[in-house]
């Protein structure tokens, strides 16, 4: 996958319709790096609806968010891996071992079947969530040191990365070093509705902080046209 700067944004086609996820794969490659495809959409259309997305060419960020036992989080990653995704996600909220299992799961597979090893991400805290949040599901840290702590968690058990909001890119690129990467949703261009995300930033905002890849879903795709508004945030970038 790039890291152009405008090759850093993934889109999120959160839609149970692969058709238009096809479409908007199409029409968005010359201005990101890639499609996301979720629960939505997986729940929907399963394997068969990825492989029509991957079809289009553009490279594939599996968002399922895996988050069990080691042992099934580990027959899942070596379950999905025909699909070839170019990034995959759990939750770091699985533990240490799990984390463990599913890395050394990812490398298996992957040589197993031949395709690239994906990029294993842990969810760290969802960027849909703040401190009063947290509290309430009973968390005692702050906010930014439990991301921080599940990231320095994350890259001891051999994850390639973690997801966070752009508000922790810099602790964590401190606390984990540069190479770490970092996965970044709740990214907003100025003017656009936040919806359900409470931790957000531009898309410059967060590039210059040191995102690796920026997750930007109905910004593009509920816009009017959303070939300009992802093009719109390509040339912020640079493009
Ligand atoms: O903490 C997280 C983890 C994942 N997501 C996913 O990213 C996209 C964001 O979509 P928007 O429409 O730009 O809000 C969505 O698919 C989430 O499932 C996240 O937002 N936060």
């Amino acid at each position: 996958m790039s890291t152009d700067a405008h090759r850093r944004i993934l889109c999120a086609l959160d839609t149970t319709d692969t058709a238009q996820a096809c479409d908007l794969a199409r029409t968005l490659a010359p201005h990101v790096g890639g499609v996301k495809l979720g629960l939505e959409f997986f729940g929907a259309n399963g394997p068969a609806g990825f492989r029509q997305v991957a079809g289009t060419g553009m490279p594939i960020f599996l968002d399922l968010k895996l988050h069990d036992i080691p042992n099934t989080v580990a027959k899942a990653i070596h379950a999905l891996m025909p699909l070839a995704p170019s990034i995959l996600t759990i939750h770091t909220a699985g533990g240490p071992a799990m984390m463990a299992a599913a890395a050394k799961a990812a490398t298996e597979a992957a040589e197993a079947v031949g395709c690239p090893r994906p990029i294993i991400v842990g969810v760290t805290i969802l960027t849909s969530l703040d401190e009063s949040d947290l509290e309430a599901v009973g968390y005692q840290n702050k906010l930014a040191d439990q991301v921080v702590k599940l990231a320095r968690l994350a890259k001891d058990s051999g994850l390639d990365g973690v997801v966070c909001s752009p508000l922790e890119i810099e602790l964590i690129k401190e606390a984990c070093g540069r190479d770490f990467k970092l996965v970044v949703p709740g990214i907003r261009p100025a003017g656009s509705a936040t919806g359900d995300q409470k931790r957000v930033m531009t898309p410059r905002q967060a590039i210059d902080k040191g995102a690796d890849y920026l997750v930007i879903g109905r910004p593009i795709t509920q816009a009017e046209d959303p070939a300009v508004a992802a093009q719109t945030i390509a040339k912020e970038l640079g493009a």
